[in-house]
């Protein structure tokens, strides 16, 4: 079929968005992989995929495709890209907008500046709803928080672990620039405690309200940032006593603001979503 889509990035966090409300998208994991592939395809860390809602009360549902072709929970960055996509194509006239997904409905909102702003919901964590294994671990607490001993490379990494409807491992280091993000992050991403594996974040804390993150995700490797890792990193760095609320992230791809009020309170982030060009592909 010839299929029409949008390249859009949410700093740097790129993705191959497309209307299946007036298109008949039914693709194989190998075809997801394909469209992602940066030579052979389009090329995107994700691919968003914008359809009817099949929930009363809800405006779009939208699903997410990780470049390994594998469809996943939630994506951050991707929930503002979906906004500017919905608007820019006229598919509705609303500002603020619900949108089922598979970890269940989040609410992203344009805002009069051009911004987008969305309620990513409230953070899960406890260890088994990540999911996580830590039978026979002994955590240490940090505040509010749990630290996990993780094997990783024969080497003790403690992390925190939170679930922003996608499961996150989140470790604390002096420099996010020179972190072992490459060498540590395939082997956290696939490290048998995770049973959906995992997003490995990588946070440098700046001061009390900024911090430089970078993030090797699960299925897509590292990216130029992560929403959803964003969110997870700040729930964190909050619940170990290291940040306040509001926390500017920096990421090798832009800066994402998150704002969190703690345990059942939504986690609510702020950053850019852009549209670089429209395309058809056969496929
Ligand atoms: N790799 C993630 C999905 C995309 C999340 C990320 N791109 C974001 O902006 O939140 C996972 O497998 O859970």
């Amino acid at each position: 079929m010839k299929l029409k889509f949008t390249k859009m990035h949410g700093a740097g966090n790129d993705f191959v968005v497309i209307d299946a409300i007036n298109q008949d998208v039914r693709f194989t994991p190998e075809q997801w992989k394909q469209l992602a592939d940066r030579r052979f395809g389009v090329g995107a860390d994700q691919m968003l995929v914008v359809e009817k809602p099949s929930t009363d009360g809800v405006d779009f549902r939208y699903r997410i495709y990780n470049a390994d072709g594998g469809e996943v929970e939630q994506c951050g960055n991707g929930a503002r890209a979906f906004v500017r996509f919905v608007t820019e194509k006229g598919l509705t006239g609303k500002r603020a907008i619900k949108v089922e997904t598979m970890s269940g409905i989040i609410e992203p909102r344009l805002e009069a500046d051009g911004g987008i702003t969305v309620d990513m919901g409230a953070p899960i964590l406890e260890p088994e709803r990540v999911p996580f294994d830590a039978s026979g671990l002994q955590g240490k607490a940090e505040g509010t928080d749990t630290l996990w001993p993780l094997d990783v490379n024969g080497q003790t990494t403690w992390i925190s672990v939170v679930s922003m409807g996608n499961p996150h491992a989140v470790q604390v280091v002096p420099d996010a620039q020179s972190a072992a993000v490459h060498q540590d992050g395939p082997a956290i991403e696939h490290h048998p405690r995770f049973p959906k594996r995992v997003n490995a974040g990588f946070m440098q804390v700046v001061d009390r309200h900024a911090v430089r993150l970078r993030v090797f995700e699960r299925g897509a490797g590292e990216t130029l940032a992560c929403g959803t890792g964003a969110c997870a990193a700040v729930v964190a760095g909050i619940r170990r006593g290291l940040l306040d609320s509001p926390v500017r992230v920096t990421t090798l791809g832009g800066e994402l603001s998150i704002a969190w009020a703690g345990p059942g309170t939504s986690v609510m982030m702020t950053g850019p979503a852009v549209s670089v060009f429209e395309g058809e592909i056969e496929i």
